[in-house]
């Protein structure tokens, strides 16, 4: 796993949205795996400035989102289908077919699960994934406990992930209780992964994921298992890192 420490969440920004751009122009058609939260809405702020400036085309890509709150139509407000078209599919010149984000409103949800995972495979896997980091080490929305061998599936959603949105939502009642999100194991098999964090409030998250072992209570852990892993973190999310340094490998 390598770490990459930067000044601020804007240069995270940048580099993350740089290192996009350069495999979306060099290895097409890319398979792009895509996150939601806050940490990365500044780096599709950068990718649809770049478009915008440089005409980068994303029509040949591919884009496979981590999650999606379950009971929400796709229009909702608070849809991840929503986000992901108000901050960067509307944006760009992506074809709509090819970008993909589990069902939520589905009437059969394993049937989806299963039918995301086989639509994953049919494109050849994921070149690249984005993550976030939940304060509990959670990644997508595999909760602490998930089986590293999870595909994707319907996750009951812990209440401090539940409060951790709630800052998208009006009231607290509606915050989804349940979400689809690909397994730990789908996550693994996307080729390469870029984790990102920012902020002091991911600091402790870092330092455990980085520091401590692997271990299912800390679902982020298993990354260490993949061969092509960068934690890209600014300084405030470094600041309980024992090893100083702006990059480095850990085993
Ligand atoms: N499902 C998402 C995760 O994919 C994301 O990593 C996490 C952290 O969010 P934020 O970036 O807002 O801190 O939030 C949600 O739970």
């Amino acid at each position: 796993m390598r770490v990459i420490q930067v000044p601020n969440a804007q240069e995270m920004n940048r580099w993350a949205a740089a290192h996009i751009i350069q495999l979306v122009q060099t290895q097409p058609p890319s398979v792009l795996g895509f996150a939601t939260g806050s940490t990365p809405e500044g780096i599709y702020r950068e990718l649809v400035a770049d478009h915008r400036q440089n005409g980068t085309s994303y029509k040949e890509v591919v884009t496979f989102n981590l999650d999606e709150y379950v009971g929400l139509k796709r229009d909702h407000p608070n849809s991840y289908h929503t986000y992901m078209q108000t901050r960067l599919f509307d944006h760009l010149d992506c074809v709509s077919h090819r970008t993909h984000i589990p069902a939520g409103d589905a009437t059969d949800l394993a049937a989806e699960c299963h039918r995301y995972e086989q639509q994953i495979s049919r494109y050849g896997g994921i070149d690249l994934q984005l993550l976030g980091i939940g304060r509990n080490g959670h990644i997508g929305f595999n909760e602490p406990g998930t089986s590293f061998d999870s595909r994707t599936h319907v996750v009951k959603l812990t209440e401090s992930t539940r409060n951790a949105n709630a800052h998208f939502f009006q009231r607290k009642e509606e915050i989804p209780t349940h979400a689809i999100t690909m397994g730990i194991a789908s996550i693994l098999s996307s080729r390469q992964i870029l984790l990102l964090a920012a902020g002091h409030t991911k600091a402790e998250a870092i330092a455990r994921l980085i520091e401590g072992p692997v271990d299912a209570d800390f679902p982020a852990s298993a990354l260490k298992q993949h061969s092509d892993v960068t934690v890209l973190a600014d300084e405030s999310a470094c600041q309980h890192l024992a090893k100083k340094g702006k990059i480095f490998d850990v085993g």
